[in-house]
């Protein structure tokens, strides 16, 4: 694969990326749906829906039992209930993937700078980051709720550029989902996928990127300064 010559800072998605939260999203969400009196859903649909922040989530989950009406009408509760939920069980149930520490290691040894980019919200992403250990790698962190717009919008993207001084050029993504590549084209940014997060429950092949690595440790290997 091609080496990316002339970057200078990585932007890193969480959830997929990092570190493995689909268990502890499914914990979260089945506990916020017995609150509401519904049924447990699973790992393989709550994998297809999580990407696109908590709200989004929280939708997806209702819409599942109810029509739209019925998803606005029961939403505020059960984004309620859940973040009680999530911020009680913050990765109890989650891991870091193979090769995440060693490839972030190995890109702040080539001098590159690091910031977390997430769509998941800022109270949550924190304390993952703290308990998992991965939070000293980082100069910068942003969550969903963090600045005016979330991924694939490009401006938590083009934000850090400018907190950096870098140009979008300079500056490459690594992300699990097509969230993440369409953000980084619309910046300008490079970007490489990997292919054991969620994607939205699609093939992560069929999203336009500069490459698919197996791991951090991988895409430290073809990043250079
Ligand atoms: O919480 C989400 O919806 C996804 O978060 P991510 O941007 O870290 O993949
Ligand atoms: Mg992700």
């Amino acid at each position: 694969m091609t080496r990316l010559e002339g970057i200078r800072a990585a932007i890193v998605d969480l959830d997929g990326t990092m570190v493995d939260t689909a268990p502890d999203f499914l914990v979260a969400v089945n506990r916020m749906r017995s609150d509401l009196g519904l049924a447990p859903t699973d790992i393989g649909t709550i994998t297809r829906f999580v990407g696109k922040g908590t709200e989004n989530l929280m939708r997806r989950v209702l819409a599942l039992d109810y029509d739209v009406a019925g998803v606005e009408r029961h939403f505020e509760a059960a984004l309620a209930s859940y973040s009680r939920h999530y911020i009680e069980i913050n990765g109890l149930h989650s891991s870091v993937y193979p090769g995440v520490r060693e490839g972030l290691a190995a890109l702040r040894a080539k001098g590159l700078r690091l910031a977390c980019v997430t769509n998941k919200p800022y109270g949550f992403a924190r304390p993952l980051l703290a308990s998992t250990g991965l939070d000293g790698y980082f100069e910068l962190v942003y969550g969903g709720d963090s600045l005016p717009k979330k991924k694939p919008d490009p401006y938590p993207l083009l934000k850090v550029c400018e907190d950096f001084g870098l140009t979008p050029a300079q500056v490459v993504a690594i992300g699990d989902s097509s969230n993440d590549a369409l953000a980084a084209r619309a910046a300008g940014c490079r970007v490489l996928n990997v292919p054991y997060g969620y994607n939205h429950g699609e093939s992560i092949h069929n999203v336009d990127s500069d490459g698919i690595v197996s791991s951090l440790l991988d895409a430290a290997n073809l990043i250079h300064a």
